[in-house]
């Protein structure tokens, strides 16, 4: 058997809602309080995986996080029982309560960074999760976030599992969104990019000036040296400022890797001739495709409004890639013309596929933003859990668990609505048996 690059989709969970939650995120903040549909959202998400797994390729599930969150709103002070928490959160604290209802989770991209055992010096996979610092959604993600990882890679002999950076601006982490790993083959050691928007401790250092950057240069640092990895593998680099000024929240949406493919559009880096050189010379022999997309040809609006490199690059052969795109690309006809001539050009991308993930796309997040991926060798691949792995049987079954538990529509005003969170907590204490994850959420271990 041959080493692969699995990944590890996020289940869009139960309360999935357009809340407005991510300044800097166009997507999110121009669908804020729109209708959402979590049993489509939930299945466009799984027929995801399932055309990855036809397709040959290693595709495994990660269970959502619990929300509502009521821990988080009785640290903030709601109190009572459950009901009489959502309450008073919903009349006094709407955002708050929004926030803790977020199934933003289901973006696994943002979950982890993950280095394979070919870079890591005791030959084991180590598993970072992010802190997500930026949003107040996401930084209540990373301590389940980590129980999920463990209950999916729990075999200690080939996966080790760091604890989340600490929690602040300083080491804003957004995980594995701004982190590609090069290589010739997925089992042989690998180049690892990490993508930052500003050095946290030098305030005269390049930043946007509009909106956030999430990922900091001091937290890619920081988990590079938990990894272990090697300098001359790994290499730093300053995402372009204007264009998270422009709504390019994260380095996942601007460029994407596979092996020695990197698909980047020209305005992506701040010093890009630098930043591929270093690649290609920390890769050695291994020849890089560098795929630039010119701004004549797609502008950073269509990039961002059509998610040209939130596609995924996926190895379908020896030689042969196929792009996983949101049908946003085929409908927005500058990336939809891109993308037809680029199939034609001789670089190893030879395949487009479209698939629907509406849903997610309208809170920013695209086929990428929806994986994890985990390079692993055979006997790695053999210690996951075998339950959470995409099978014709698994996909069956989390349908129809999806049909028996999910609203077909979420407002605003349904978060106020005790009959949702018993409803939730339903789905994913049965979800927990379906994947065999033990008890990994706050509210079945009490
Ligand atoms: N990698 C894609 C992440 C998208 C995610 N959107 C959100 O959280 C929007 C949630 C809302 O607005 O309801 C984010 O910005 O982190």
């Amino acid at each position: 058997m041959q080493n692969v690059e699995m990944n590890f989709d996020g289940l869009v969970g139960p309360t999935h809602n357009y809340a407005g939650l991510s300044y800097g995120n166009v997507a999110s903040f121009s669908n804020a309080k729109g209708v959402s549909q979590p049993k489509a959202a939930a299945k466009q998400g799984l027929l995801k995986m399932k055309t990855l797994h036809d397709l040959g390729l290693a595709q495994g599930v990660l269970a959502p996080q619990a929300r509502p969150d009521l821990s988080v709103l009785k640290r903030l002070g709601f109190s009572g029982s459950d009901a009489q928490i959502l309450n008073q959160a919903a009349k006094s604290a709407p955002a708050i309560l929004a926030a803790c209802y977020s199934a933003s989770s289901m973006w696994t991209a943002n979950a982890a960074t993950v280095s394979p055992s070919a870079d890591t010096p005791d030959g084991r996979v180590h598993f970072t999760p992010a802190n997500l610092t930026n949003k107040f959604h996401r930084s209540i993600e990373p301590v389940v976030t980590g129980n999920i990882l463990r209950a999916t890679f729990a075999d200690q002999q080939h996966f080790v599992h760091h604890n989340h950076l600490p929690e602040n601006d300083h080491f804003g982490d957004e995980g594995a969104a701004n982190h590609t790993r090069f290589c010739a083959d997925y089992g042989q050691s690998g180049v690892e990019l990490f993508v930052y928007g500003k050095t946290a401790f030098d305030i005269s250092a390049p930043a946007p000036k509009k909106f956030p950057a999430r990922q900091t240069l001091e937290a890619s640092q920081a988990v590079a040296r938990l990894h272990g990895l090697s300098t001359d593998k790994t290499v730093f680099a300053l995402q372009n400022p204007d264009v998270i000024d422009q709504g390019v929240f994260h380095n996942d949406v601007i460029s994407v890797g596979n092996r020695n493919v990197l698909f980047y559009h020209e305005q992506a880096f701040a010093n890009t001739e630098h930043v591929l050189n270093e690649i290609q010379s920390k890769m050695g022999a291994t020849h890089m495709h560098f795929i630039c997309v010119p701004t004549a040809a797609v502008s950073i609006l269509d990039a961002v409004k059509s998610y040209l490199f939130n596609t995924q690059i996926v190895s379908i052969n020896a030689t042969d890639m196929a792009i996983i795109a949101p049908m946003e690309c085929h409908d927005t006809p500058a990336v939809k013309r891109y993308l037809d001539q680029l199939i034609t050009l001789g670089t190893p991308i030879k395949e487009v596929r479209y698939i629907d993930v509406k849903q997610s796309m309208q809170n920013g997040g695209g086929p990428a933003c929806l994986r994890l991926r985990v390079a692993l060798t055979p006997l790695e691949l053999a210690a996951v859990n075998p339950e959470t792995k995409m099978s014709e049987a698994k996909f069956a079954r989390l349908n129809t668990w999806v049909d028996k538990h999910y609203r077909d529509e979420i407002v605003a005003a349904d978060l106020a609505d005790i009959y949702l969170l018993n409803e939730s907590y339903a789905a994913l204490d049965e979800l927990t048996q379906i994947l065999n994850l033990g008890s990994i959420y706050p509210f079945q271990q009490v």
